[in-house]
């Protein structure tokens, strides 16, 4: 066993990931819906022969505040990898191009566990396809729920919730009439702590309106635009973190009062919107001082590629 190990990466040299960013629950898909957005991380592993040390290289977002030893997320997610489908851990050297910014609601930290995967996978399975409904399962487990997640793995718009250990995934079919802005602030807000601030039970009508409009919500991504203003409302978690995001939150309203069908992205601080180029016309007109407004594209799946 350990020699069919040995030989698989003795054939490799260096393996290349090219990972999304994303936005989660696009309003009322609280945990459940993701979009993956063009602004890509670019990793590339090289696998050294034999055991020995790990050394870590990251330029960009993070450059200065993530670990470059083994508790970095890209490795420890690796790891999970490497123990669920096989294959050994080499010297290896890790270098990190990153451009999602961290800490800001746009999927950074699931983009890096979905990136750890496909390399654990390159690894395990030299020469094959990523299985995407695997790397799919395994991210949402250790990120704990597949919004970010999935849209990291498949790209595009999905719908994606845990049956039991399983994760069922939807991949919506959102036109390319479709656009999309992110207002990014200078300010971090930490994934855990705006989790922390929701409250464990919530109104009836709270849970019914939430109800009403996420059940829209694939329906306004996919052909009925003019809903999206009314399936993007949320009424499960922006109002209890806005105090951690005010500046963030006031953009929200803002835009919303302009007809714009405006969120905060996945736990914030980011501002995302999402419609016709009519929709969003006039949150571009809009000043967001403190804010850096871009329109990316709906971005493709994680990539791995073999190099050498
Ligand atoms: N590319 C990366 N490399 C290493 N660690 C990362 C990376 N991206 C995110 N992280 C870790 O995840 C944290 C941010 O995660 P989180 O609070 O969930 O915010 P986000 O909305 O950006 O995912 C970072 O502070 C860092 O510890
Ligand atoms: N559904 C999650 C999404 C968290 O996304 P992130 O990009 O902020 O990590 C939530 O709203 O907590």
């Amino acid at each position: 066993m350990s020699t069919t190990c040995v030989s698989r990466a003795a054939e490799l040299t260096v393996l290349r990931v090219r990972v999304p960013g994303t936005t989660a629950n696009v309003g009322s898909g609280f945990d459940c819906v993701g979009i993956a957005l063009d602004i890509e991380d670019e990793l590339e592993l090289e696998l050294k022969d034999g055991p020995g040390a790990t050394t870590v290289v990251v330029d960009g977002e993070g450059a200065h505040q993530v670990p470059l030893d083994e508790t970095h997320l890209v490795l420890r997610s690796l790891d999970v990898g490497l123990a669920e489908w096989g294959g050994r851990r080499h010297a290896m050297e890790l270098r990190c191009t990153n451009r999602i910014p961290h800490s800001r609601g746009l999927g950074s930290s699931a983009s890096a566990i979905v990136a750890g995967l496909a390399f654990a996978w390159g690894i395990a399975h030299p020469g094959l396809e990523l299985d995407r409904a695997e790397l799919t399962r395994v991210s949402s487990r250790i990120e704990g729920h597949p919004d970010n997640a999935g849209a990291a793995v498949w790209g595009g718009a999905i719908l994606g919730w845990f049956d039991g250990d399983d994760v069922e995934l939807v991949r919506l079919r959102v036109p390319a009439t479709i656009g999309t802005r992110v207002w990014i602030p200078a300010f971090e807000v930490g994934t855990a702590g705006a989790r922390s601030v929701l409250p464990d039970e919530v109104p009836r009508r709270d849970a019914v309106a939430q109800a009403i409009a996420s059940a829209a919500l694939p329906l306004a991504l996919e052909r009925r635009p003019d809903l999206l203003l009314a399936a993007t409302r949320d009424r499960l978690h922006q109002a209890y973190r806005a105090e951690l995001m005010r500046p963030s939150y006031d953009l929200v309203l803002a835009l919303r009062e302009l007809g714009v069908p405006a969120t905060i992205s996945g736990a914030g601080p980011t501002v995302f919107a999402v419609g016709t180029q009519e929709q969003l016309a006039p949150g571009d007109a809009l000043v967001a001082e403190g804010f850096a407004r871009h329109a990316p594209a709906i971005g493709g799946g994680v990539q791995l590629q073999r190099l050498g």
